[in-house]
C-alpha cells in the first residue's frame, strides 16, 4: 500500500477550498495512494493565548510551551482543529476519523535537546503506525494532532512539521506540506521566487542567510531528516492554490520539492 502523509499547516487551515477536500476524499476513493492528514494550528493558539493574555514566544520556529501554554495547544489541536478538519472531509462526502498523537501512544515522545528553552515540546521517538494501519483498515481517512506522549503519560506540544514527517518516515510515505506560500522562496534582484526543487545544501545555505526562517525552519528540518530516512518524496506547497495537491501527486511542477542532493529529480 502506498501512503501520502499531508500535513495542513494552521497558516491555511481555516481558507482551503472545499476542492481540497474534495481531491483528498477522491484520492481515498481511488485507492491508489492512501491520505493521512497531518494538521498545525498554530494562529489559533496564537490568537487564543492572546486572547487569554498568556504570552506566547517561538525559539527556531517552536513554540515555547510551558503548563499553561500545553493545556491551550491540546485544546485547540486536539478538539476545535481535528474535529474542524474531520467536518470539513465529512461536508464533501468523506469518511474521516480524528485522533491526537496521544490516542493509543500514536506518538511516542520525549523532550527535545532544548527542552531548558522550549518546556513541554516534543521529539517523536517512536510511531504506533498499527494505529493508523487500523483506521485506515476501517474506510477511515485518519487525521491527527500533533500531541505526543511519553511512558508516564506526560504530554508534549509537537510541531507539526515534525510530527508529518515523523509518521511519513514510519510508513515510508510520501510527504506534502500544504501551507500558505508558493515554495521556498528567495529573493531575486528584488523579486521574490519560487524554487522548483531545493537541495539540503541550498537549504542549508538559505537557513544560514536567513531566507529561511521562522515556521519554514521546522518545514525544511523535517523534510531533509524524513528524505535522510527514507521518506520517497517531500514537497511544499500552496493549499489555496486549486487542485494543487492533485497537480503536485501528477509530478507537474507545482510547489518545491524537496531533495537530498542536487541532480536527483
Ligand atoms: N524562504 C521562505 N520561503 C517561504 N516562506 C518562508 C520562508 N522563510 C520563512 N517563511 C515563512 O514560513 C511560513 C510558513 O510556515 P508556517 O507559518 O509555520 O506555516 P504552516 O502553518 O503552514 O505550517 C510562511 O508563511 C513564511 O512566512
Ligand atoms: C512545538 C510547536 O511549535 N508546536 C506547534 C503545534 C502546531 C503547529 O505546528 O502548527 P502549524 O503547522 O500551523 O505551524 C505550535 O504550538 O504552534
Amino acid at each position: 500500500m502506498k501512503y501520502i502523509v499531508i500535513k495542513c499547516g494552521g497558516s491555511v487551515l481555516d481558507n482551503l477550498p472545499r476542492s481540497f477536500y474534495e481531491d483528498i476524499v477522491k484520492m481515498h476513493q481511488e485507492g491508489e495512494f492512501i491520505p493521512i492528514i497531518v494538521h498545525g494550528g498554530g494562529p489559533l493558539i496564537t490568537s487564543l493565548l492572546k486572547n487569554l493574555n498568556v504570552e506566547t514566544t517561538f525559539v527556531n520556529g517552536l513554540r515555547v510551551t510551558n503548563h499553561e501554554v500545553l493545556d491551550i495547544v491540546e485544546m485547540v489541536l486536539s478538539g476545535s482543529v481535528n474535529k474542524q478538519v474531520v467536518r470539513n472531509i465529512v461536508e464533501v462526502g468523506g469518511e474521516a476519523l480524528g485522533i491526537s498523537g496521544v490516542d493509543g501512544s500514536l506518538l511516542k515522545a520525549e523532550p527535545t535537546s532544548d527542552s531548558k528553552n522550549l518546556g513541554f515540546v516534543g521529539d517523536v521517538i517512536e510511531v504506533n503506525h498499527n494505529v493508523i494501519n487500523t483506521i485506515i483498515e476501517q474506510g477511515y481517512i485518519p487525521v491527527i494532532s500533533p500531541i505526543g506522549i511519553d511512558d508516564s503519560g506526560q504530554r508534549y506540544n509537537i510541531n507539526g512539521d515534525i510530527a508529518a514527517s515523523a509518521i511519513a518516515k514510519s510508513l515510508k510515505a510520501n510527504l506534502c506540506f500544504i501551507s500558505d506560500i508558493p515554495g521556498i522562496l528567495i529573493e531575486k534582484n528584488g523579486i521574490k521566487t519560487k524554487l522548483d526543487k531545493a537541495s539540503k545544501s541550498i537549504i542549508e545555505t538559505l537557513i544560514e542567510n536567513k531566507t529561511i526562517y521562522g515556521g519554514m525552519l521546522p518545514k525544511v528540518k523535517a523534510a531533509i531528516d524524513g528524505l535522510v530516512h527514507n521518506i520517497p518524496e517531500v514537497g511544499i506547497i500552496n493549499g489555496f492554490e486549486k487542485n494543487s495537491l492533485i497537480d503536485y501527486m501528477d509530478g507537474k511542477k507545482v510547489g518545491t520539492k524537496i531533495v537530498l542532493e542536487e541532480g536527483i529529480a
